[in-house]
């Protein structure tokens, strides 16, 4: 428990450490590219196994939800070291999201906002209620 709150801490002065900015894709972008960079890590990211990677975390977020059975939203329910678990495992997801498409040349946030342009005009908002396909 010790060695957890430790670990705890150390993350959240590393946060700090950020200047407390907000935080933005580009800046997830800045700090995975450094956290590879530092540790000549960049030869391991390559685009295959960055989406390998990112594979093995959504199949480690899914052993979150894994015989639960249906969850409430908010999670009101679960203890406060499985939100962090959670929280934890959806960060991954995200660096992993994050760092592939940054080694591949897409820009994320644009290319995210435009596809949120693309399903507007796929699913107009007068097709409330259903998610059909029009
Ligand atoms: N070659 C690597 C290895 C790790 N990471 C970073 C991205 C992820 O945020 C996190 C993944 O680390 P682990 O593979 O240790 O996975 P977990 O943190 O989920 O640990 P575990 O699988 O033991 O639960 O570290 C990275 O960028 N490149």
């Amino acid at each position: 428990m010790i060695a957890s709150l430790e670990r705890g801490d150390h993350a959240n002065n590393f946060c700090r450490a950020t200047g407390g900015e907000s935080v933005t894709l580009d800046l997830l972008k800045e700090k995975t590219a450094e956290f590879a960079k530092e540790r000549n890590w960049d030869q391991f990211h390559s685009p295959r196994n960055l989406l390998l990677a990112l594979v093995g975390e959504v199949g480690e977020l899914s052993e979150i939800f894994q015989w639960r059975g249906e969850v409430a939203k908010g999670l009101s329910d679960w203890k406060e070291e499985d939100k962090v678990h959670l929280g934890e495992e959806l960060s991954d997801v995200l660096l992993y999201l994050v760092r592939l498409s940054d080694i591949c040349g897409i820009d994320l946030g644009k290319a995210a906002l435009r596809k949120v342009g693309l399903n507007a005009i796929k699913y107009p908002a007068a097709s409330k209620g259903s998610s059909e396909q029009t």
